[in-house]
Parts: C-alpha cells; sequence; structure tokens
C-alpha cells in the first residue's frame, strides 16, 4: 500500500496466448528472475520490424503469464492489486497491449462468447470494487463508471444511449480540455453511478454492445479501436468528512498490425495507419520519459499529440499506478510482432511514477481555517503595536484538542509521542496553532504517565501494608509460644527431640513392619508357586529332621533320667538311707515330659 507521494515503477506482465500450431516460437522461462528467452529466429523475416543477430532475446518481467495461465490468476496477479490501492485512494491503470488477435480482449473483457468463468479483468474488477468497499468500514462510498471509445483520433461515450438510434457519424466526440495546471477535462462524457456489480455489468454490456453495433461488418472480430473503461470512486471518511477520489483505467488498446503483411485497403487500411499512428505516439511518450528520467531533468512530454496519450497522460509518469499486459503470439509467424512487443515492453517498464493519495481539496475548510488563522494573526499585531512586545496568547485564542479534526489532532500527538520516546530527534513546528497544539499533547503524556506512577505507587503500598499485619501477626505467634524462661524452650527442645525420636522409631517399626510384610507376601508368592513333589520333600525333610531331633532328645533324656535317677537314688540313698527306688526310672516321669516340652518350644 502506498503512503503519500512514493515513486512507483510501471510493472509489466507478459501473456503468452495458447498455441495449438506446430510452427512455434520456442522459448525458455526463469522462474526466480521472471525472464522469458526467445531461443529461435525464423528462417525468413519480412516486413516492418527488421531483426539482426544481435536482436534482444531476453526479456524481464514482474511475472509471466504462460498459456496455461488462467483467467482467475491473471485478475489476482495483476489486477487485484491495483484494485485495493485504487480502494485506498490511488489513481490505477492496466492496459493490454499487442498485435491483433494476441489476446488483449481476452485477458481484459473475457471471451467472446461471453462464456461467465472466462470473464477477463473488468468484470472481476468489478465485482472486487464492491468486494472491497463492504469491507471498507467508517467511510460512505460511491461509485461512478465511464466507457470511451477512441477511434480514428476521436473519443466516443459508449455508455450514451442516444448511440443506440444513431448512427456512428452522427454521434457527439469526446471533448478534452486541458487547463492552466496541465489537467485534462472532458465533455460529452456519460458519467453513471452505481449502487452494486449487477449495475455495472449493465453498464459494460451495454458498452459493448454499443462497441459492436458501430462496428463495420468487416472488422466484425477485430476490434479497431482503444477502450477505456473507467471506475471512479468517491470515499468520505465519516468521523472526518474527508474524501479521497480516485480513478481507475481498465484499456483495451487496438492491436498494432503491419499494414504490408495485412494487406489491407481503404477503411480498414485507414484505422490501421490510425491505430499505428496513435500506437507510435504512445512510444514516442514512453521514450520522453525514459529520456527524462536518464537525465534526471523535465522534458516535454508530447501527451497531446493524440487521444490516447492524453487520455493515458495521468497513467504515464503521472499520479498513477500502472500496469502493463503484454500480450504475445507464440506462432512463428508473428515472430516479428512478437520481438516488437517485448522490445516496447522493456521501455515500458522503466518508467517511473509518482503516486499519491488523492485527498480532495475542501475549500470551505480551508477558508474557514485561514479566517481563524487571520483573526488571530490580527490581534497580534493589534497588540504589537499597543505594546510594543508580544503577549502571550490570551486563553480565548488558545487551540485545543476539541478545535482540531480528528486527523489533525492524532498526527500532532504521533509527533510528540516519538519525540518524547527518542525515536525521533526533532520536533519540527509548523505554526503557532501546531505549538500549542504540542505543548498541550505533552501535558496529556506528562499526567497519564504521572498517573500510571501514582498507580503503581499505591499498589506496592498496598501490597507493603498487608505485609506488615501478616508480620505483625507472625511476631505475636512467636511471642505467645515463648513462656517467661529458657526451661521452657530446653523442655520444648526436649520434647522437640523426644517427639523426633519416638517419631524416628516409629520410622523404624514401620520400617520393620513393612519389611516383614513384604518378605510374608514373598513367602505367599513362594507358596503358591510350590509344586506337589517340592512340598513331599519338604515334609520328608521336616520328618527325618524330628526323627533326629527325637533320637537326641531321646539321649538327652535318658542321660539325663540316669542323672536324676543317680541323684534321686543318691537323695533317697541319703534320705532312707540305702533304700533303692525303681520308680522314678519310668519313662512317664513327668520329669522327662517336662523336658521334652522345653525342647520342642526351644525347637520352634
Ligand atoms: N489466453 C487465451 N486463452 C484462450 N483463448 C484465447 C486466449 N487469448 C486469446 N484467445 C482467443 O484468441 C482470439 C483473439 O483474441 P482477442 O480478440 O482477445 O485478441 P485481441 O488482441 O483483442 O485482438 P484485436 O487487437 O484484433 O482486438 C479470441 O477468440 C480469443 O478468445
Amino acid at each position: 500500500m502506498y503512503n503519500q507521494k512514493e515513486k512507483s515503477q510501471l510493472q509489466v506482465y507478459v501473456r503468452i496466448k495458447p498455441n495449438y500450431s506446430g510452427n512455434v516460437i520456442q522459448y525458455e522461462m526463469s522462474e526466480e528472475s521472471n525472464q522469458l528467452t526467445i531461443l529461435n529466429r525464423p528462417l525468413q523475416t519480412s516486413g516492418y520490424y527488421s531483426l539482426n543477430f544481435r536482436e534482444q532475446t531476453q526479456f524481464s518481467f514482474k511475472d509471466i503469464l504462460d498459456q496455461d495461465a488462467g483467467q482467475e490468476e491473471v485478475y489476482e496477479k495483476v489486477a487485484y492489486p491495483v484494485l485495493q490501492n485504487f480502494i485506498s485512494g490511488y489513481n490505477g491503470t492496466i492496459f493490454a497491449y499487442g498485435q491483433t488477435g494476441s489476446g488483449k480482449t481476452y485477458t481484459m473483457s473475457g471471451s467472446e462468447q461471453q462464456q461467465w468463468q472466462f470473464r477477463g479483468i473488468i468484470p472481476r474488477v468489478i465485482s472486487g470494487v464492491f468486494d472491497e468497499i463492504d469491507q471498507k468500514k467508517g467511510f460512505d462510498c460511491k461509485v461512478f463508471i465511464s466507457y470511451m471509445e477512441i477511434y480514428n483520433d476521436n473519443a466516443y461515450d459508449l455508455l450514451d444511449q442516444t448511440h443506440l438510434e444513431e448512427p456512428p457519424e452522427n454521434w457527439n466526440k469526446v471533448q478534452f480540455q486541458w487547463d492552466d495546471e496541465g489537467n485534462i477535462h472532458l465533455k460529452n462524457i456519460t458519467i453513471h453511478p452505481i449502487q452494486n456489480e449487477q449495475e455495472g455489468f449493465d453498464k459494460m454490456i451495454t458498452g459493448n454492445f454499443i462497441k459492436k453495433m458501430s462496428s463495420t461488418p468487416i472488422n466484425y472480430n477485430s476490434s479497431r479501436s482503444h477502450c477505456v473503461f473507467t471506475i471512479n470512486l468517491e470515499a468520505t471518511e465519516k468521523a472526518t468528512g474527508d474524501q479521497y477520489l480516485s480513478k481507475l483505467h481498465l484499456v483495451d488498446l487496438a492491436g498494432s498490425e503491419r499494414i504490408s503483411k495485412s494487406q489491407v485497403e481503404g477503411t480498414l487500411l485507414n484505422e490501421a495507419k490510425h491505430i499505428n499512428k496513435s500506437l507510435s505516439f504512445l512510444e514516442q511518450v514512453i521514450v520522453a520519459l525514459n529520456d527524462q528520467m536518464k537525465k534526471g531533468v523535465r522534458i516535454h512530454i508530447p501527451y497531446r499529440n493524440s487521444i490516447m496519450t492524453t487520455v493515458l497522460k495521468d497513467s504515464l509518469g503521472g499520479n498513477c499506478m500502472t500496469v502493463m499486459i503484454a500480450n504475445i503470439s507464440s506462432d512463428l509467424e508473428n515472430y516479428d510482432e512478437t520481438i516488437s512487443t517485448l522490445r516496447f515492453s522493456q521501455r515500458v517498464g522503466q518508467i517511473e511514477n509518482e503516486v499519491s493519495k488523492n485527498q480532495k481539496f475542501d475549500i470551505y475548510k480551508a477558508y474557514k481555517q485561514l479566517q481563524q488563522e487571520n483573526q488571530q494573526l490580527q490581534r497580534r499585531l493589534e497588540d504589537y503595536e499597543k505594546n510594543g512586545s508580544q503577549r502571550p496568547i490570551a486563553s480565548s485564542e488558545q487551540v485545543d484538542f476539541e478545535d482540531v479534526d480528528g486527523q489533525t489532532a492524532q498526527y500532532v500527538k504521533q509527533k510528540v509521542g516519538k519525540y518524547l520516546d527518542e525515536s525521533s530527534n526533532y520536533l519540527y513546528i509548523q505554526d503557532l496553532q501546531e505549538a500549542q497544539l504540542c505543548f498541550q499533547a505533552m501535558k496529556i503524556l506528562y499526567n497519564k504517565t504521572m498517573q500510571e506512577y501514582v498507580d503503581e505507587l499505591q499498589l506496592i503500598s498496598g501490597k507493603l501494608q498487608k505485609y506488615e499485619v501478616l508480620l505483625k501477626q507472625k511476631k505475636q505467634r512467636i511471642k505467645e509460644r515463648q513462656p517467661d524462661n529458657m526451661n521452657n524452650s530446653q523442655e520444648e527442645q526436649q520434647s522437640t527431640h523426644q517427639s523426633s525420636q519416638s517419631q524416628d522409631e516409629q520410622d523404624q517399626k514401620g520400617q520393620m513392619n513393612k519389611k516383614q510384610k513384604q518378605d510374608r507376601d514373598k513367602s505367599k508368592d513362594k507358596l503358591a508357586t510350590i509344586t506337589n513333589d517340592q512340598l513331599e520333600n519338604v515334609k520328608e525333610n521336616i520328618q527325618q529332621e524330628s526323627g533326629q531331633q527325637k533320637s537326641i532328645l531321646y539321649q538327652q533324656i535318658q542321660s539325663q533320667r540316669s542323672n536324676n535317677f543317680i541323684k534321686s537314688q543318691n537323695q533317697q540313698y541319703q534320705l532312707n538311707g540305702q533304700k533303692n527306688n525303681d520308680q522314678n526310672s519310668s519313662g512317664d516321669n513327668p520329669l522327662i515330659f517336662n523336658l521334652y516340652k522345653q525342647t520342642i518350644n526351644q525347637k520352634k
């Protein structure tokens, strides 16, 4: 999107018409650099454009639309960017240039059979304009259409309904008038407001119909005229009342033709001469513009030599974003014309336009502003004459943001903002009024920043108060827990120690329990996997073991018995005096039973 006053190089696209004949120009395309290289040349060349071996065969473009490029792709790549700028208030031109039959009308209007899917740039732009306007919130938009034909260097209105009844020779010619500043004004052309795309299509169809009616039966299939379909947009910003006016020319030029080759006579010869003449005037304008650019000084550009160059004055070297489509044929028979179109396109591609947004000058607004300024200056002059010095501006003369429009207010605020945040080193002030606004902007910014600081400080102090209360509560709790002397604290320490000890013990216990449980679980798991044979083995082992134990016990009991027996015998002997009691030596002796029990328990 362009900002105010920017350089814009003319953009040139090449579109290659599909060729189904075997005799073709061979070419190569480089996708990265968008270069088209012609690889072969015909054995024999003749006619208008002479070729030699030093002929340029490599050409650069904004983009190459090869034979398979569809109408939608052409619209998206070529027309849509121009349309977007047009909606934003910049002038635009799209023109198709090329030899007869190379596809100019197909590109601009579409298929002659009127198949909707093959519609060209003009109907697509009409739809696009209304789509874009729908998105343009905050603006009131009005769209106007005019349609003009330039035939034999005369211009006619294709939307004048009277032309449907009158023969072309009775039609009013469009008049061109140049003002002192070099602007062109048209007379005898109707400009039609349209509300929607359907009304736009209706105008296009009406214009094409009138054009066809005017064609002689001989040139029925070939457009022998230049056609200029123009859309004007008037966009008014609702908030400010500012108006932007932009115009978009969609131009289908007549085909360049080699007279000797076409061998035409009479009317057709006359037409061909006019077409070639106007195209050569177009070429002269392009050459002059290139010259001007190279030299860097203003030279005369011969716009007035033909009506077509007059109409395209703004589009070539003026305030306009201009795009050219060079339509070429890849038929070897058209080699010279194709090379000629390619050469012409390279010269066009070097032209630079200077584009800017077209804001409508509101004379009433400007008058009011000047009146206000004048009053202020007069008062200051009076004061100066009275006091001999400049007094400060009285508050009644003070201008503030409420007195200026939204755009000015925003501009001043942005300027001051940039100066204060140091993205700009200077603060340029145009007049006293702007100086007042700058100071006010600074005051607003200062107050805003101060308010932000105050808010931040209040937030911090609130947080601090909260922390203070929490701190107090904590201190209080600590105090409450501290009784009169340190003993308590020792006790506290001890109890803490004990509790931590018992805690340790509990932990240990817990861990042991846990371990035991784990072991039990493990054994359970093991038991679950033991087979019957293993169980029998275990049983046998236990039996063997208990047998061994029994015999050990038996031996122990025996020895005990004999000891006891000896002891008791001794006692008996001691008590009864040498009396022998055999009863105490029996196996059912309670002493043996207890010993047995004791041993079993030990074993367990
Ligand atoms: N890209 C294309 N795809 C399919 N058909 C095409 C293409 N370009 C052109 N044609 C067909 O070629 C024929 C000639 O095209 P067109 O009338 O657009 O040429 P022109 O350059 O406008 O000729 P003139 O200068 O005589 O008006 C038409 O029948 C058109 O439908």
